[in-house]
């Protein structure tokens, strides 16, 4: 019997770095949560203990920090992971590949009674930007999106005309509270890209879709979100989605005596629909690596 070692790849997960700008009396804050993970001659690590080419974890969380104030701060999330992993691969012979993950917490410039303060901040929402630049040699790949981007539209949204059975109890409606946490990741053609200015867009397009598409099913909005970004964005070669379908249930208040025409609802928080999907190009090139250690949706 023959056993062997298989894919593997080890770093430092959640680096938690914030970094201030202080260039001016008027800060500017970045805060991040990066993974390292690297790839490479790792064998006899794992089969003998032999740690000779094993770059420390706790030496790849240094790094982060580091690099952060070796170059002057974060700046886009997109290229600092790629010059992350670039680093990795180009100053460690024994390094072949590199992930390198980054979230991204935004925060905004808290506006007092006197104007914008220079130095407090709130947290805005609970969205998340992220990436996951991939290096494999001198290939390099970047798949970047948003987590948790809630929405909601309390009309223009209707589901019917599906197949009923004998277990079919869903009401067909043509007017039903249409609400998700957008979860979205793209793949960028190329690595030379304006990621901050394509992030704005790319969320932009989808808040623009999601309001003004009068939505026949969960499924349809996210095909129009993602064919907006496609139409807009020749960079982006394939936008994927997870959406849950955070179902608001008409309560009924006939017991009481009461009509309820649309108003009192029951935001259940599970369980829900589950909608993802990928909406892609078909010219465009292949993925390579980019998702190999991206969870994928579908
Ligand atoms: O937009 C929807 N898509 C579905 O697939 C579905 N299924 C369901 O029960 N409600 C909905 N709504």
């Amino acid at each position: 019997m023959g056993i062997r070692l298989g894919d593997n790849q080890y770093g430092k997960a959640e680096v938690r770095l914030v970094h201030v700008n202080r260039d001016t009396d008027v800060h500017r804050i970045k805060d991040v949560n990066v993974t390292s993970q690297l790839r490479g001659e790792l064998e006899t690590v794992h089969t003998l203990g032999d740690n000779s080419t094993c770059l420390p974890t706790d030496t790849q969380k240094n790094t982060v920090y580091a690099k952060a104030r070796e170059w002057g701060g974060v700046g886009a999330v997109e290229d600092f992971a790629l010059r992350l992993a670039r680093h990795f691969v180009d100053e460690h012979e024994y390094v072949h590949g590199a992930r390198q993950e980054v979230h991204e917490y935004s925060w905004e410039r808290i506006q007092t009674s006197s104007g914008p303060h220079d130095h407090a901040f709130s947290r805005k929402g609970a969205e998340t930007r992220t990436t996951v630049v991939t290096k494999t040699g001198d290939r390099e790949w970047v798949v970047s999106g948003f987590e948790g981007l809630s929405v909601l539209k309390s009309t223009g949204s209707e589901f019917h005309g599906y197949p009923k059975t004998r277990y079919t109890t869903l009401p067909e409606t043509t007017d039903r509270i249409l609400a998700t946490d957008v979860t979205a990741r793209w793949r960028y053609v190329g690595v030379e890209h304006d990621f901050d200015s394509t992030y704005s867009s790319v969320r932009a397009l989808c808040l623009d879709a999601f309001a003004r598409t009068h939505s026949l099913a969960l499924q349809q909005t996210l095909y129009e979100m993602g064919r907006a970004v496609l139409e807009a964005h020749p960079e982006i070669a394939e936008i994927r989605f997870s959406m849950p379908n955070n179902h608001h249930f008409l309560v009924d208040l006939s017991p009481f005596g009461l009509d309820n025409p649309n108003e009192v609802f029951f935001a259940a928080d599970r369980p829900y629909g589950k909608i993802e999907a990928t909406v892609e190009r078909d010219d465009a090139p292949g993925p390579g690596d980019a998702w190999k250690t991206v969870p994928g949706f579908v």
